[in-house]
């Protein structure tokens, strides 16, 4: 725990940085770098850039840059840090490493600057947590959101639920310790009371996290079709490029196209197929089970028709595959005289787009129609929507336990059915700040992180 660590945290770009925390971590930059000031970098000021040069190993000339010592406490790790900020290239920072590797600093593992913090209470579970979804965002929402759990959204509302049922337990350990005292119906009642809010509260939190989700993860969303049903040419008005091959030719897709789109708040995770049709040919009915495969894997299914054709054999494929499945049923190629019988789909979809993918005609209710159908309306991004899974599980048990507790204090019941049903909801909710955590489970988190962080 003690010794001394160190990894590239920023590389791949003009700089990079090498970040060490531990004991030894001032000695250690201050033996590979050379303030251009004269005066050694252990005697620098706290979180101060100092320009000097970087050595290797030999002593050899490596680059001209900056490092920045950080003193204990108050520091990320609440250990003493530095940091060696160099050119970014792979040689400077591996020499740069392997220059630290010789003065008794050690390669970090993945999440271990974090861990650390976290064993050094510098922030809770969740926050950290939230540190590592920050990283990973891929949507400006999603890391507004996290940047607010990593301030505390999460932990300290969890926190605060967690000091009220402790401050309850403890009003019911006295009467269970002196059983002789009549009971104050009164404290049922404010147990009661406190059981019932913090109930729904947890149970509103965890329920939160089925559009945390989305917003971290995104939704995986399906483009299925006829031939020629114009698919890709859906991909491509979404994307704003010509990103698939689109031709008059049935069957011109064959692989899965997967590609990124914001659609409103979310990440559409948008994926074009080969048209579903009766095949011999192997190659094309390979992309078709491919297609059919990846319909399942998704959240969303966009049932692409053509418009100026009547519903054909191939059409039904389409409506089995999306029967009892998300969807949106995409009546395309509205730019065309119709053929298509509506009421056909209209049995099927609760929601038809008309939409000529050639022209954008209609594409701004199928972009506000698909959040929507997926249950993701206007949302605040500030940290109250959960996002990980061992929260949201955490807080759903929290919550059972608390509402076993809420009926056992409303049935007068025994105080110490109240008092063994919130010490579960209050072991859960150390799970989620860390104080209840087993090792393993810290381990688990903190081996998702990436090395650096
Ligand atoms: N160069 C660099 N950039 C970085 C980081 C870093 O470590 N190095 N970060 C690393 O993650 C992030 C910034 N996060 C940080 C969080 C806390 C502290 C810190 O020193 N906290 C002290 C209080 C410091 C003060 O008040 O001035 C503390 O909590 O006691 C530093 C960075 C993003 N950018
Ligand atoms: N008029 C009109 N033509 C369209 C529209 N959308 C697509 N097309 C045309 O329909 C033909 C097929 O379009 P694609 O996007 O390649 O169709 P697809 O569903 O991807 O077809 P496969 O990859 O073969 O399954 C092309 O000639 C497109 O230009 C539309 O909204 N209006
Ligand atoms: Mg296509």
């Amino acid at each position: 725990m003690n010794d001394t660590i160190a990894a590239v945290a920023a590389s791949g770009g003009p700089i990079g940085i090498i970040r060490v925390s531990g004991a030894q971590a001032i000695g250690a930059v201050s033996a590979v770098f050379s303030p251009k000031n004269g005066s050694p970098l252990a005697e620098a000021a706290s979180q101060k850039l100092v320009y000097g040069t970087l050595s290797d190993k030999n002593g050899h000339l490596l680059d001209a840059c900056y490092a920045v010592v950080f003193r204990a406490p108050h520091t990320y790790t609440g250990e003493d840090m530095a940091e060696i900020q160099c050119h970014g290239s792979t040689a400077v920072l591996t020499a740069a490493l392997d220059a630290l590797f010789a003065h008794g600093v050690r390669q970090a593992e993945a999440g271990e600057f974090t861990r650390r913090a976290f064993l050094n209470d510098k922030m809770g579970l969740s926050e950290a947590e939230a540190v590592h979804d920050l990283i990973t965002a891929r949507t400006v929402e999603a890391a507004q959101n996290a940047a607010a759990q990593m301030m505390g959204a999460v932990g300290s509302s969890v926190q605060q639920m967690r000091d009220k049922l402790l401050g309850m337990v403890a009003h019911f350990h006295a009467i269970v310790d002196f059983p002789d005292e009549d009971i104050d119906p009164i404290l049922f009642d404010d147990a009661a009371a406190l059981l019932h809010q913090t109930t729904s509260q947890l149970y509103r939190m965890a329920e939160s996290y089925e559009r945390g989700r989305i917003l971290r993860e995104g939704v995986p969303c399906v483009i299925l079709g006829r031939p020629n049903a114009g698919k890709s040419t859906l991909l491509n008005t979404l994307l704003g490029r010509e990103r698939a091959i689109v031709t008059d030719i049935p069957g011109t897709t064959r692989d899965l196209i997967e590609e990124n789109v914001k659609v409103g708040q979310i990440l559409l995770r948008v994926t074009d197929t080969a048209g579903l049709r009766d095949t011999t040919d192997p190659v094309e009915q390979a992309g078709i089970d491919r297609a059919m495969a990846e319909a399942s894997a998704s959240a969303l299914i966009l049932a692409v028709f053509d418009g100026s054709k009547a519903i054909g054999e191939e059409d039904m494929l389409v409506l089995a595959r999306s029967a009892g499945h998300r969807a949106i049923a995409v009546l395309n190629k509205t730019d065309l005289p119709q053929q298509l019988d509506e009421e056909l789909l209209k049995k099927q979809f609760a929601h038809i787009v008309h939409l000529s993918a050639k022209t954008g005609e209609g594409m701004d209710r199928l972009l506000s129609l698909i959040p929507r159908t997926i249950g993701f309306g206007e949302t605040a991004f500030d940290g109250a929507l959960i996002t990980n899974a061992r929260q949201a599980a955490a807080l759903a048990r929290a919550a059972e336990r608390c509402e076993a507790a809420l009926y056992a204090a409303q049935c007068g019941m025994t105080p110490d059915a109240v008092v063994m049903d919130a010490e579960g909801a209050i072991a859960a909710l150390g799970e989620i700040t860390g104080e209840t955590v087993t090792e393993s489970v810290v381990t688990r988190i903190f081996s998702d992180f990436c090395v650096g962080k």
